[in-house]
């Protein structure tokens, strides 16, 4: 994902004035892709002073790997001249967690999505404190996040961290849901005798077209929209009925709640919440999220 968040960074030609950007990945063969990819960013295997004195210090590990990166990085972080701010995207850790691990409080959470590589990403994101960040940070280092973000396509900055569990199996996971929704009609269509190159032309602009569609007409309920593809004893009808025979609708929700559940599991919480279960959702309040 950090790539992801690289690209527009590296590419967009709007940038006027492109970031230095230094990497850290204990990976070797992560590095090295890296440095293949994008030739003018620093790559290094290990932490040093240098690359947390910085603005900003993008946090991409994944989340099982974020106690071991806060040993290495707290350190580094209290010796550091900048004081940066953490942007963390790691699914699942809570704000706290980091402030607990880094000793600071200067902890932005995202969760971006991998569109963000053509600049077509959905970041949403909160500032610790939601709301009443200004204490924590001054105006013109949210604006930098913001910025950044920006850089991969759309931003929402919400207040309360408790959408950023929720955003991660909407925006988050979302495009994986997509491209098995992609890969099930190409094989579809080529399991009928479409060539693969057709069959992948002709769900990627039904897709695409759909989507600027339903954009362009937000007054207009999906409901509509899929109305006026729907003709009397037609053919959409019967796909449809298939569709919400199979359960496509709960199939796609209960989808998206065990995503919102791993979340929950993942940054210790409780997960036992949605449809039929007896959990609570968090109410996600700042200092209530412990
Ligand atoms: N993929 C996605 O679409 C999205 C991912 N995210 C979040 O982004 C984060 C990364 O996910 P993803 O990019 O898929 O994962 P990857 O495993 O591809 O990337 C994480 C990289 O971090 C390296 N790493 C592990 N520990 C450390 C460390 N202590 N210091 C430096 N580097 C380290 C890993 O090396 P090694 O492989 O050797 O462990 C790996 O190269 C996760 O927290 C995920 O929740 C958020 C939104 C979308
Ligand atoms: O699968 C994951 O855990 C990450 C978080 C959101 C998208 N990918």
């Amino acid at each position: 994902m950090a790539e992801a968040m690289i690209a527009p960074l590296v590419t967009n030609p709007n940038i006027e004035e492109r970031p230095q950007i230094l990497v850290n990945d204990v990976s070797a063969a992560a590095v090295n892709k890296l440095k293949g990819n994008f030739p003018t960013i620093q790559t290094h295997s290990t932490l040093t002073q240098q690359s947390v004195d910085v603005d900003v210090v993008v946090v991409a590990v994944k989340p099982q790997n974020c106690s071991s990166l806060f040993s290495t990085l707290q350190p580094l972080l209290s010796d550091s001249i900048n004081d940066p701010v953490i942007l963390s995207i790691c699914a699942g850790v809570p704000i706290w967690q980091f402030c607990q691990g880094l000793s600071t409080d200067k902890v932005v959470r995202t969760m971006p999505n991998t569109p963000a590589t053509i600049q077509q990403g959905v970041t949403v994101w909160t500032a610790n404190g939601g709301a009443s960040y200004d204490g924590i940070f001054t105006s013109k280092e949210v604006e930098l996040c913001r910025e950044l973000l920006k850089s991969c396509g759309m931003e929402v900055q919400v207040e309360d961290e408790k959408f950023i569990d929720m955003a991660t199996s909407i925006s988050g996971s979302g495009p994986a849901y997509v491209f098995l929704l992609i890969e099930s009609m190409v094989d579809t269509a080529v399991h009928m005798g479409f060539s693969r190159e057709v069959a992948t032309r002709l769900v990627l602009q039904t897709i695409l077209g759909s989507t600027l569609y339903a954009e362009a007409s937000t007054t207009l309920h999906p409901a509509e929209l899929r109305n006026s593809v729907t003709s009397p004893a037609g053919t959409t009808a019967s796909a449809v009925y298939e569709l919400e025979r199979g359960g496509f609708r709960s199939n796609v929700s209960n989808a998206i709640w065990a995503c919102y559940r791993r979340s929950l599991e993942m940054g210790g919480r409780d997960s036992n919440v949605g449809p039929g279960r007896v959990g609570e959702l968090p109410s996600g309040e700042f200092g209530d999220m412990k």
